[in-house]
């Protein structure tokens, strides 16, 4: 076990926190580019890019968040305007999502919307988080992950969301829900998701431990469908994307709908009662405390 929590890594600790392995810094800038060809629309709000290419039926949502991609409330927001814009335009067949900063995928849900924020506040950005994950889970057209970085809780999360996931073979890369590690718990939907990815057995070693994977061990149980070269996952994704496409449609919406919906059910039924305990969870103040010093932790830790 120890050797799959570690091999590789280089984990920072504090308390019984421990970090992704680091190693990048990112630049806070990003510089956005405009298609003008009619074949392609391209549009881009401040952190979400998108560029659908006409004559493919293939979109790509590119996160463009510097330094990390954290899902705050304005990430989630614009990303989940985009995913309805983009499942009324007939013209689009499938979905790539993929990251526009180097080496991260995303670093999960932002920290700062879950700490030193009042209740209403906290309600707000779990509505938020329970939104993408849903309109995500029962998207009708096809969504492939192209994980070109790390991809810590919320991010794989997100990943995990998708039809297919494919991984840039970085060993430096992470991925997995590591809650735990922060002292706090995944709640009940991000552990049927993760279940219905990788089994029940291997998700509760991955939930307890908080465990996170390299990009070859992901792969070993099925967290990720293929890993390839960084270079790669775009094209790949594409790919793909075209043997999805070859299959009709409805027929194929309709298996992932009748796959998935009681897994979305779930959440439909219980969903005021998980912001409530979420609200309740995370205003106490132990775990204000945790979070604040994880915080200072991600922001002192030099490499
Ligand atoms: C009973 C149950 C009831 C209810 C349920 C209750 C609770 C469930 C609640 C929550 C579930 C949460 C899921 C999540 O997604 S939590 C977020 C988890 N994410 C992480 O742990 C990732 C932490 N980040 C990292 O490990 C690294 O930053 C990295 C590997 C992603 C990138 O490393 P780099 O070396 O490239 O970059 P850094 O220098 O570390 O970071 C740059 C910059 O970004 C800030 N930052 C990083 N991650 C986050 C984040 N998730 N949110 C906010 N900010 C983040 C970091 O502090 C740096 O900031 P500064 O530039 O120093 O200001």
């Amino acid at each position: 076990m120890a050797a799959v929590l570690r091999r590789g890594a280089k984990f920072i600790s504090f308390g019984s926190s421990q970090l992704l392995p680091g190693g990048c810094k990112h630049g806070r800038t990003s510089t956005l580019s405009f298609f003008s060809s009619s074949n392609r629309n391209s549009s881009s709000s401040s952190k979400i890019k998108v560029d659908l290419d006409g004559s493919t039926g293939i979109a790509v949502v590119k996160f463009q968040s510097p330094p990390v991609n954290s899902m705050s409330l304005d990430f989630l927001t614009e990303l989940s305007i985009s995913l309805e814009k983009l499942e009324l335009d007939k013209s689009c067949r499938g979905v790539i999502l993929t990251s526009g900063q180097p080496k991260i995928f995303s670093a999960g849900l932002d920290i700062l919307d879950m700490y030193g924020k009042n209740p209403e506040h906290y309600a707000e950005f779990w509505k938020s988080v329970q939104d993408i994950w849903l309109k995500l889970y029962s998207y009708s057209k096809i969504t492939i992950a192209g994980i070109n970085g790390s991809c810590p809780a919320g991010g794989c999360l997100m990943a995990m969301t998708c039809d297919y996931r494919i991984m840039a073979d970085d060993p430096r890369y992470r991925i997995g829900l590591n809650e735990t590690q922060l002292g706090i718990v995944a709640p009940f939907w991000f552990m049927d998701t993760i279940v219905n990815t990788v089994g029940h057995r291997t998700a509760e070693l991955s939930l307890q431990f908080g465990l996170m994977y390299s990009p070859s061990d992901a792969l070993k149980i099925g967290l990720v469908d293929q890993v390839v070269p960084e270079e790669k996952v775009l094209s790949t994704a594409t790919e793909t994307m075209t043997q999805f496409m070859a299959i009709p449609d409805h027929a194929r919406e309709i298996s992932k709908s009748m796959l998935r919906k009681p897994t979305v059910d779930r959440l439909l039924a219980f969903r005021d009662a998980d912001t409530k305990n979420f609200v309740s969870f995370i205003s106490k103040d132990s775990i204000q405390k945790s979070l604040g010093m994880y915080l200072t932790m991600l922001k002192q830790r030099k490499v």
